[in-house]
C-alpha cells in the first residue's frame, strides 16, 4: 500500500463530508476551507484530513510519504468537463485569418473550422492520433488537471467517429487521467449531406450509435445546436437516439445564437448545457429547477472575441456555474484549467471562490464525477493540487497565465 501524508496545509479548500454534488447561487462562494490542515492517501484514496491539531499522529511509517506543504494549499484538482483533446493538426492559419478579419462563422462556412479538422482527423491513423491526445493530457495535467471529458465530432463518417472513440477508449485505459467519453457525431454536417440532413442524421441513428453502445465507446451524447449546423428538432432526434442507448445528453448550445436548445436539452433531462455565450430570461427560467449544469467556456469567448457567458447574472439567479476549457483547435486551443479562473473572474465578474468551485465540484458534476472527484472528501480519489507558497486563494486567478499548480498528485501519486 503507498501511503502519502500531506501536513502544515495552509489552506485545504472544498473539504467536507456534507459538500452538495454540486453549489448554486450564494453557495458556489463557500470554499469550505479548513485552515492549518492535514491530509492523508491510502492508495488512490482520501482516507483522512482536517485541522493539524487533530491529527492523531502516525502509529504505521512503513511506506509512508511526508510532504510538509509548509504555507502552500491543497485543493481537488481541477475537472474538465469539456474538451476535444483528441484531434488531428493546429489551426494557426484560420486563427491568422481571423486576425485578417474573418469570422469564425465565415471561415466554417468556407469549409474550414470543423470541416477542416475533419478531413485531417479521417486521414490520421490511430496510433498517432492517441499518442498526440497523450502529450496534450500530460500538458493539462502539468496545470492541475484531473479528469477530463473528451468528445469525439472530428470524424464525421461511421469509420472516423469510432476511430475517435477508440482513441478515447485507450486513454481511459492508458492515462493516469479519469475520462469521460462524449459521442459528438452531430458537431457538424458532413460536405456530402449539406442538402440531406435527415441522411446523415440516420447515419448517426442506425450505423454509428448501435456500434458505439455495443463496444462501449461512450458515456454521453452530444449536438451542436447553432444556426448553420443542428437545429432544436435535429437534435432533439439525435438525443432521443442517444438516450435508447443510455447516453445521457451534455449539450452544445448558444455559442452564436439562441435557437431554444437549453429548454429542448433540459427537458432531454441534459446532464450539461455548454457555452452560452447567448442567453435570455427564457433559458434562466429553463434551467431553474433542473439538475443541468450551465457550464461556461471563457477560453473560446477570449479566442473567438465572441461575448463571455453570463457568469454573473447565472449565479445571482441562484443557479450553478461551472467552467471548463473546450480545448480543441480551433475555438480555444489550451486546456489550462488556471487560465479559465483568470477569465472568468475578470471578464464574467465570478469571485475567486466561486471560479475555483466551477472548475472543481460543480464540473466533476457535469461529467458525472461527483461521487469520486471534485472535493476532498474521505474516499473520493487523491487527485490533488499543493500550490505554490501562497496567502489566499485568490492568487490562483490572478497570476493569470502564470502555473500556480507546485505539485500534482493524481490517484494517489506524485505526477510532477
Ligand atoms: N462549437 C463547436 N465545437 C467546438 C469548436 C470546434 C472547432 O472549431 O473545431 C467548440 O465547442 O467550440
Ligand atoms: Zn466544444
Amino acid at each position: 500500500m503507498s501511503k502519502i501524508l500531506i501536513k502544515n496545509i495552509k489552506s485545504l479548500l472544498q473539504a467536507g463530508e456534507d459538500l452538495p454534488r454540486y453549489k448554486a447561487g450564494a453557495e458556489m462562494e463557500n470554499l469550505h476551507t479548513i485552515e492549518n490542515a492535514f491530509l492523508a492517501i491510502e492508495d488512490d484514496q482520501i482516507v483522512a484530513y482536517g485541522k493539524m491539531e487533530d491529527w492523531g499522529g502516525i502509529t504505521d511509517w512503513r511506506d509512508l510519504e511526508v510532504i510538509d506543504a509548509d504555507g502552500r494549499m491543497v485543493m481537488p484538482a481541477f475537472c474538465d468537463s469539456h474538451t476535444h483533446a483528441v484531434f488531428a493538426k493546429t489551426r494557426e492559419s484560420e486563427f491568422e485569418d481571423r486576425i485578417k478579419g474573418l469570422t469564425y462563422e465565415e471561415i466554417a462556412l468556407k469549409g474550414g473550422g470543423i470541416l477542416n479538422s475533419a478531413r485531417k482527423l479521417q486521414e490520421m491513423d490511430e496510433e498517432e492520433l492517441f499518442q498526440d491526445a497523450m502529450l496534450r493530457l500530460q500538458e493539462m495535467m502539468s496545470y492541475g488537471t484531473g479528469a477530463v471529458e473528451i468528445k469525439s465530432g472530428y470524424g464525421l463518417t461511421v469509420d472516423a467517429e469510432l476511430k475517435m472513440l477508440r482513441v478515447i477508449k485507450r486513454l481511459k485505459e492508458e492515462s493516469p487521467l479519469t475520462i469521460k467519453a462524449t459521442f459528438l457525431g452531430a458537431h457538424a454536417y458532413p460536405p456530402e449531406f449539406k442538402e440531406n440532413h435527415q441522411g446523415y442524421i440516420d447515419l448517426i441513428i442506425n450505423e454509428m450509435l448501435p456500434v458505439i453502445a455495443e463496444e462501449g465507446l461512450a458515456d454521453y451524447i452530444d449536438c451542436f445546436c447553432e444556426r448553420n449546423y443542428y437545429s432544436v428538432e435535429e437534435m432533439n432526434q439525435v438525443l432521443e437516439a442517444g438516450i435508447k442507448y443510455g447516453l445521457t445528453p451534455k449539450v452544445h448550445v448558444n455559442q452564436f445564437s439562441i435557437q431554444g436548445g437549453v429548454a429542448a436539452a433540459v427537458q432531454h433531462n441534459a446532464l450539461s448545457v455548454d457555452h452560452l455565450e447567448e442567453i435570455d430570461d427564457k433559458d434562466i427560467e429553463a434551467l431553474k429547477g433542473s439538475d443541468c449544469m450551465p457550464t461556461l467556456l471563457p477560453g473560446c469567448s477570449f479566442f473567438l472575441s465572441i461575448p463571455f457567458g453570463a457568469g454573473r447574472k447565472l449565479i445571482d439567479n441562484g443557479l450553478p456555474v461551472a467552467l471548463a476549457t473546450d480545448f480543441n483547435p480551433g475555438s480555444s486551443p489550451s486546456g489550462n484549467m488556471q487560465l479559465l479562473t483568470s477569465f472568468a473572474c475578470v471578464k464574467m465578474k465570478l469571485t475567486p471562490n466561486e471560479a475555483l468551485t466551477a472548475t472543481t465540484l460543480n464540473t466533476a458534476y457535469a461529467m458525472g464525477l461527483d461521487q469520486t472527484h471534485g472535493s476532498i472528501t474521505l474516499g473520493k480519489k487523491a487527485n490533488l493540487i499543493i500550490t505554490k507558497p501562497m496567502e489566499s486563494p485568490a492568487l490562483i486567478p490572478y497570476s493569470f497565465g502564470a502555473n500556480s499548480a507546485e505539485t500534482i498528485i493524481i490517484n494517489g501519486k506524485k505526477v510532477n
